[in-house]
């Protein structure tokens, strides 16, 4: 049986830091996941003030419960956790806030967000397109009150309003009209929690109280969706793997990807604080159809898998994927027919059918999910190469390293 260790979640790292950083004392994350994303999420709160002591599975950060209160500018890179969540903790501040953000996350919308912090009295101004980073913030705390919010592009956008919650003068009360990735916010609720904050949901309208953050220990679970590709890969091949320290309580909804893989054939078992995956013998794998709205990130995880599968495996109801690092409906598509198989999109489905895969070059898209995804197709595709692999250090930097020691440790195994 194989066990693989996997590196901290970024969803969970990323609000705990942003609760850190608003909270009244010092926190200490421990094994927080260290990659580019987060990296990009420290360097801006330093940029804004705050001080982070990182070894490595152990970061304190000093909070300031009044805010960022000198002006900055703040560079998020590729990571939408940044580029959404800390606009609105300098919206809580004080001081001329702008952000910026590299191309691909430029091109990634936030118009929701932004519209919601206006409506809430936050001097805000989108540099260049309306809706897009870069932004400028004349800062000078938020009052609160009550919003209504399209969520149904980017779970991202409640979840920022919701940390800002306890920020402002006298809370926040969210009526959400659509949403997507719902269990994200979910992580974010109990987290929020956990910082000492009171959140209360009622159907689609969210209460949340004023009063700020208290610090906390905080352990980092595993990243449910780099898991993904474990629990894939030992599918595909008829294999054990278990992964430590992701089990029934874990926060992130991406566990649910078992899920998927047990209606496929796999026999899983998700322990107290542990999952199992056993692949059926031969990594022979029922087609399916699944609705992934709530698990979004895990669909190209499924697309390079699927067409190993004895029937079609059609994704449904993932349109917002379209909007991520890439277009990763149109870019699994273009990846599946290179490999030769036959595969149809909608504007928010792919439809994948049975077919042997040809090992040929592939198209990263800077997209560590396509990377990290086909690289399990290779598991029993040879030839499988790719024009960008390091992009996977936005979540998982030691992806190829990690998972070259999985494939010899199999291969040897025989
Ligand atoms: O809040 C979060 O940490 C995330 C929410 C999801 O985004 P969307 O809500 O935009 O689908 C997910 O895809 C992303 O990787 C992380
Ligand atoms: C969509 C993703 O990231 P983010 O939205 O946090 O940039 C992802 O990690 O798949």
């Amino acid at each position: 049986m194989t066990t693989v260790e996997i590196p901290g979640s970024k969803s969970v790292t990323a609000r705990a830091l942003f609760l850190a950083a608003a909270a009244e004392g010092t926190t200490t994350l421990l094994r927080p996941l260290r990659s580019d994303d987060t990296e990009g999420f420290t360097e801006g709160l330093r940029a804004l003030g705050y001080t982070l002591t990182a070894a490595p599975d152990r970061w304190t950060i000093e909070g300031r419960p009044q805010g960022p209160a000198h002006d900055a500018e703040v560079y998020c890179r590729d990571g939408a956790t940044t580029a959404r969540f800390l606009p609105v903790l300098a919206a809580a501040g004080r001081g001329d806030f702008r952000f910026d953000a590299s191309a691909q996350m430029r091109r990634r919308p936030l118009g929701p967000l932004t519209e919601a912090l206006r409506a809430l009295g936050v001097d805000l101004r989108h540099e260049e397109a309306e809706g897009h980073h870069p932004l400028r913030i004349a800062a000078d705390g938020v009052r609160g009150g009550s919003i209504t919010l399209d969520a149904g592009l980017s779970s991202q956008y409640l979840t920022a309003l919701l940390l800002l919650g306890p920020l402002t003068e006298q809370g926040l009360r969210i009526t959400v009209t659509d949403l997507v990735s719902a269990p994200y916010v979910e992580i974010t609720v109990a987290m929020m929690r956990s910082f000492g904050a009171t959140v209360t949901r009622t159907g689609r309208v969210f209460e949340v109280a004023p009063g700020g953050y208290r610090a906390a220990t905080y352990p980092v679970e595993p990243d449910a969706s780099t898991a993904s590709y474990f629990f894939a890969a030992a599918a595909l091949t008829g294999r054990r793997l278990t992964v430590p320290g992701l089990g029934k309580d874990a926060l992130q909804g991406d566990l649910r990807f078992v899920d998927v893989l047990a209606r496929m054939g796999a026999r899983v078992e998700v322990g107290s604080d542990r999952t199992t995956v056993e692949g059926p013998a031969g990594g022979r794998l029922s087609g399916l159809t699944v609705d992934m709205r709530d698990i979004s990130d895990t669909m190209p995880t499924l697309a390079a898998v699927a067409p190993f599968a004895d029937a079609p495996v059609r994704i449904e109801n993932v349109a917002n994927t379209r909007v991520k690092e890439c277009d990763r409906l149109d870019a699994c598509a273009e990846n599946l027919r290179r490999l030769g198989i036959d595969v149809a999109t909608g504007p928010d489905l792919i439809e994948i059918r049975p077919g042997t895969p040809r090992g040929t070059a592939l198209a990263s898209y800077g997209d560590h999910r396509m990377v990290m995804s086909f690289s399990v197709t290779g598991l029993r595709t040879p030839g499988i190469t790719f024009d960008d692999p390091g992009c996977v250090r936005k979540t998982f930097p030691e992806f190829h390293e990690v998972f070259g020691r999985l494939r010899e440790e199999w291969a040897t195994a025989g």
